[in-house]
């Protein structure tokens, strides 16, 4: 490979109108930080055992899965030879060493520790985090079966408690629930948070979480009682060993239940929790967390595209010119400059949201649950929100790459398989937007009675005949005005929809189904309060159709979006560049920080296992055969 670095993106470079490594330090919350980063993302590159994996899709199903168990484990013992104990430079180490791969312990660690932490009494918290903590348990979070995902209270696995014995008999008593979809459930882990059906006195009391252990600590086997396996391959997380769990009749203490909020006393007592849905904590905080894996997985697809676009040359813009860098052209900058911009907004969504979270959390608790709804409404909205528009724009992205984003060594499709899962895992978009709705109905008529709300939506109450003071110089403060009015204004359709719906005589769910159409759409009004022009642009009809903007503020806006890709241009690499993400995190031929891209390509394609040999083995077992067959035969085209 040449050590230089393509002469456009040098260009790029030399003739932004701002200094990335500022905006760097701006991201990463200082320059010390930033060196930081820097420094463990180079301890990775400099480690041989971390650098000689090749990319997954090398691999078969078994060897990715071994893989990634290999390389977690070996993360696992440097982080503790290194020493690190922030929470950042652990992140730092473990994304540079494990960039696109998914980890069979992620479940461990996002949800079953910390569900133990939340959930569990401090007596049953101080008795298994440490052993979480230290790996002495392995566990995962198993809540989905083969009939139910979304619907929790549907659930079928049973927890009977038995005064006599003082245990739970935990049972699948039909195939639609059998546990299916929990990570690491088939290999990995020896314990699991089982969600089910508690019975006590003959009466079901709703879905609880209980731990269960599910494989020996001596040597792995699968306990007695439990059917556990692999449900197979599927889009993305390759190195995911997803499973399903049959329970036939098994026993586990009382003292396994986890009950910091509802509990069931010796002689079989049911004592109730302050609100059920407590128990739906740890899906909250990862549907937090998923915002900033939307912002981490679009500003890396964007990173490729944007350099990418740069670099190459295609057709002659001018004619008889040179070939074009293809970012020239509008519509290829149309397509990107808009993601590289909702990149930076998830980024400062997704801290702003775990802002929220961390006081809304400690506020429940401290047994104030007063915030517990909006928390949920707006964690369901915007992780549904950023995980479609992220993915559609990872999408756009791979798109913009021709030909060559199609491949593997593009770097996109993994980033695509592995987060489009979040569109569905942790709340399924549709119903999560659907949660955010229905707070937002509420909130609605709520307004309308003359009582007070949340800081967030008090624009539901805004005066709708207002229109628009745009002008020429789209004020911020005009946009923001916009966007609450589109907002306020689908809200309320969609509420007197669902009103003269009841009016006719429906049932109030009939008269919320079949307004949930509209309600969607208000939604999504609602989460896209974080754009700017491009948002009215792309959505002009719902911003016009009650006469809020008139034909000469809509022909400023239009003029405006194309003026801004003008002022992007000679930026956009830069922008890119603040992200940071070095060559080894992005794994990317199409991204390289030094543009070298056709060699990189041409490169990669030696590794293919396809050209371990210039003649495949199914040349002398099929090709062959067939040929030899019919140049026997005496009427050979009849047959082609
Ligand atoms: C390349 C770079 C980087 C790339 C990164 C790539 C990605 C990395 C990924 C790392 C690994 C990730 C692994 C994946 C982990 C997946 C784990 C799972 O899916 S685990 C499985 C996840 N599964 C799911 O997420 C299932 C989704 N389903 C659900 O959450 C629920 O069933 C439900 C919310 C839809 C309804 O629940 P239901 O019980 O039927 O509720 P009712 O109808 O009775 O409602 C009564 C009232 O309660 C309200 N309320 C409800 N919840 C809450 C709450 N939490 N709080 C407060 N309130 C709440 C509700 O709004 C209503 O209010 P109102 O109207 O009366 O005012
Ligand atoms: C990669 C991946 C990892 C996962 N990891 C785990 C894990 O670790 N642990 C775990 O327990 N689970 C896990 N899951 C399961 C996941 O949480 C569920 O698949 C998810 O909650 C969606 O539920 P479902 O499959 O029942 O979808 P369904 O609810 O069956 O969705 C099917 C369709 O019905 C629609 N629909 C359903 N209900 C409604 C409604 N009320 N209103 C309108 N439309 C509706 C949906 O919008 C969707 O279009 C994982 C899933 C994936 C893909």
């Amino acid at each position: 490979m040449s050590n230089e670095v393509n002469t456009d993106l040098l260009k790029e470079r030399s003739t932004a109108t701002f200094d990335a490594e500022r905006l760097t330090e701006f991201i990463y919350k200082g320059p010390e930080k930033v060196k930081r980063k820097r420094q463990i993302q180079n301890i990775v590159l400099q480690d041989k055992f971390l650098q000689s994996f090749k990319p997954t899709e090398f691999y078969d199903r078994d060897g990715q899965y071994n893989n990634a168990v290999r390389r977690q484990i070996y993360i696992m013992d440097r982080l503790e030879e290194l020493g690190f104990r922030s929470e950042t430079d652990r992140l730092n180490f473990r994304e540079a060493a494990a960039p696109v791969e998914l980890s069979p312990f992620g479940l461990h660690s996002g949800m079953f520790v910390p569900t133990l932490e939340r959930q569990g009494t401090p007596e049953q918290s101080r008795k298994w985090v440490p052993l979480g903590k230290s790996f002495k348990m392995i566990g995962t979070y198993a809540q989905t079966e083969l009939g139910h995902g979304t619907f929790i209270r549907g659930l079928e696995t049973t927890a009977t408690f038995d005064p006599e014995t003082q245990e739970f008999i935990l049972d699948s008593p039909t195939l639609s629930s059998i546990k299916y979809w929990p990570g690491n459930v088939a290999k990995t882990v020896n314990h699991c948070l089982v969600m089910a059906q508690l019975y006590t006195q003959g009466k079901c009391h709703g879905t609880h979480l209980f731990l269960v252990q599910v494989r020996s600590m001596e040597d792995h086997t699968i306990m007695p009682g439990l059917e556990i396996g692999d449900i197979g391959p599927k889009l993305g997380f390759d190195g995911v060993d997803n499973g399903f769990m049959k329970f036939n009749k098994y026993r586990i203490p009382r003292m396994n239940m986890l009950m910091r909020y509802a509990k069931v006393l010796e002689n079989g007592d049911y004592i109730k929790p302050k609100n059920a849905k407590l128990t739906y904590g740890a899906m909250v905080m990862v549907r937090v967390w998923i915002v900033m894996d939307a912002f981490k997985a679009l500003s890396r697809a964007t990173v490729i595209a944007v350099r990418y676009s740069a670099v190459r040359r295609q057709s002659e813009l001018r004619p008889g010119g040179e070939e074009a860098q293809v970012i020239d052209y509008q519509t290829q900058q149309y397509k990107l400059f808009p993601l590289l911009a909702t990149s930076y907004a998830f980024l400062l969504a997704a801290e702003g949201m775990s802002q929220i979270y961390a006081k809304i959390s400690s506020d429940i608790e401290r047994g104030n649950l007063e915030d517990m709804p909006q928390l949920h409404a707006l964690a369901c909205g915007l992780k549904a929100f950023c995980t479609w528009v992220g993915c559609e724009g990872i999408e756009v992205c791979r798109m913009s790459c021709g030909g060559h984003g199609y491949s593997h060594a593009s770097g996109i499709p993994k980033i695509y398989a592995n987060i489009v899962g979040a569109c569905t895992y942790e709340g399924e978009n549709t119903v999560m937007m659907l949660q955010t709705a229905r707070y937002l109905s509420k909130s609605y008529f709520r307004g309308q009675r003359g009582e007070s709300l949340p800081e967030l939506i008090q624009y539901l109450t805004i005066d709708l005949n207002v229109k628009s003071t745009l002008g020429e110089d789209c004020s911020f403060e005009s946009l923001v005005a916009a966007y609450s009015h589109r907002a306020a204004r689908m809200v309320a359709t969609a509420c007197k929809l669902q009103n003269a719906n009841k009016q006719k005589g429906m049932p109030s769910h009939d008269a919320w189904n079949k307004s949930t159409v509209p309600f969607i759409a208000a939604t999504k009004a609602h989460c896209h309060l974080l754009y700017a022009v491009y948002g009215i642009v792309e959505n002009m009809g719902e911003f016009m159709q009650d006469g809020y903007f008139n034909q000469d503020q809509i022909s400023i806006l239009n003029r405006k979006v194309l003026a801004l890709l003008e002022d992007i241009r000679p930026n956009a690499v830069a922008l890119v560049d603040a992200f940071d993400y070095p060559d080894h995190l992005l794994q990317s031929c199409l991204g390289r920080y030094d543009g070298q891209v056709y060699e990189a390509l041409y490169e990669n394609s030696k590794s293919s296992p396809l050209n371990n040999t210039d003649i495949h083995s199914s040349y002398y077992n099929y090709i062959r055969p067939m040929m030899q067959k019919r140049s026997k035969s005496k009427d050979i085209s009849a047959k082609l």
